[in-house]
């Protein structure tokens, strides 16, 4: 389904480039948006919401989830409708009816794809298998202790809906926002950081040239035929740029947690308060909101040394800088016990990332569970538009601007 997608996106391409780049200017973060979109519609929901040849996505839902994005609309139907049908305002109900269509078709196809599974409809199963197969395979390849049964995986998408309770019917949670939380974190997160690489890749030309050499020394050691997933995950310089863009670049900046428990934060290096005391432990009481930096744990140069700022998908000695791991006795480092559920701080025994160190996707119990899917998506997608095409800078000034242009690579 990957490949056929990719394909998709391949030939839309095509088309557009083939009269040279001096016609055709692309904006590739809408198509790296579609790309995601449809590849979580259709192995999350067994639903294709783009045929992916129009100029600009037809379907509505594809519309409306990005135009509810930016009108920074979360929270339940019934809430925000009800205030929303008081208020006079035009706009409002345009977000109201947004909301509404949103519910309702994650509904439909809810219940469509319930009736067509219970029905036995083989090429539903087929399909909602296959996007369960690699959600699932990061689970499967963990260790004994770590692994969940597969209730227990679909328990915590339940949990962490606003309207769950312990005395909730799981099915009477909102539909939608299941729908929500798979699309909303599968689609910007992955859609931005691919087209975060190839921004890069417009600037760093000998990278690009460095990757198309492997990705087409692969693809001739199989004859021509896609790779499987066990060879495209370990391509070191794809999976060293891709470590590096999501080190440096994480999609998700920063998450929220709350304190479950009274703790004591112990810093890695002391602070000096107003009143001129040393500070070596932060008290945070339970119930705290704690804002965890993502961003700046990423970029720390304590951990990931002097140039960490800069972007180096290859330091020479190693394959790449994300191995260079950081101290498992590191004090300061941020993680989310497992087993807690809503739980964190800072531990000395453990670093529980699920990137090699990076807090790209969070870690421990409540991290993120579409890790594999994003990597195999990011390959999948990057590898083949650095095969078959080139993304240049648009206009003369040489800093990278959207939309790039891309032209087929020679
Ligand atoms: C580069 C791509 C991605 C990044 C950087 C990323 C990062 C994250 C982070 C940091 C969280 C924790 C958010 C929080 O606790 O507030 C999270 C949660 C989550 N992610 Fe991802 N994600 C990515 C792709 C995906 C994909 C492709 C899927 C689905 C196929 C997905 C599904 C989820 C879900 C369902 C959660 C909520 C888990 C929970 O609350 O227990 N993510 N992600």
């Amino acid at each position: 389904m990957f490949n056929d997608i990719a394909q998709k996106l391949e030939n839309a391409l095509n088309k557009r480039v083939q009269n040279g780049p001096t016609e055709a200017s692309i904006d590739l973060l809408g198509w790296m948006a579609r790309t995601a979109l449809e590849l979580i519609g259709q192995s999350g929901f067994g639903y294709s919401f783009d045929n992916m040849e129009d100029d600009v996505p037809k379907h509505k839902y594809s519309l409306v989830i990005k135009d509810l994005v930016q009108a920074g609309v979360g929270s339940t139907i019934f809430t925000r409708t009800l205030l929303m049908n008081a208020v006079p305002w035009k706009a409002v109900h345009e977000v109201r009816d947004m909301v509404m269509y949103r519910h309702e078709f994650s509904v439909k196809v809810y219940e469509e794809k319930k009736r067509a599974l219970e029905e036995g409809d083989e090429a539903v199963m087929r399909q909602l298998g296959q996007g369960k197969d690699i959600l699932m395979k990061d689970n499967i390849d963990a260790d004994a202790e770590d692994k969940l049964n597969e209730d227990e995986i679909i328990a915590q998408v339940f949990l962490s809906s606003p309207s769950y309770s312990p005395k909730s019917d799981l099915f009477l949670l909102d539909v939608t926002w299941i729908s929500r939380t798979f699309i909303f974190a599968a689609m910007d997160t992955t859609s931005n950081a691919m087209s975060r690489i190839l921004q890069l890749l417009t600037v760093h030309p000998d990278v690009q040239d460095k990757m198309r050499q492997e990705i087409s020394q692969a693809r001739r050691e199989r004859q021509g035929e896609n790779l499987s997933y066990d060879e495209l995950v370990t391509l070191p310089y794809l999976d060293a740029v891709c470590r590096e863009t999501m080190r440096l670049y994480p999609p998700v900046a920063h998450v929220l947690r709350r304190a479950t428990e009274d703790s004591v934060v112990p810093l890695s290096k002391p602070v000096r308060g107003i009143d001129g005391q040393e500070i070596t432990e932060v008290i945070v009481p339970k119930g705290t909101m704690v804002d965890i930096s993502i961003i700046n744990s990423n970029r720390n140069t304590d951990f990931w040394g002097s140039d960490a700022m800069e972007w180096n998908p290859s330091d020479g000695s190693l394959p790449f800088r994300i191995l260079s791991l950081m101290p498992r006795s590191q004090e300061s480092t941020l993680i989310c016990k497992p087993d807690t559920f809503q739980t964190w701080y800072f531990d000395s025994e453990l670093t529980d990332c699920v990137l090699s160190n990076s807090m790209t996707f969070i870690g421990g119990s409540r991290s993120c569970i579409g890790f594999k899917f994003s990597q195999l998506e990011m390959k999948v997608i990057i590898s083949m538009l650095v095969e078959k095409f080139n993304p240049v800078v648009v206009g003369g000034d040489g800093h990278p601007k959207l939309p790039l242009l891309v032209e087929s690579a020679k």
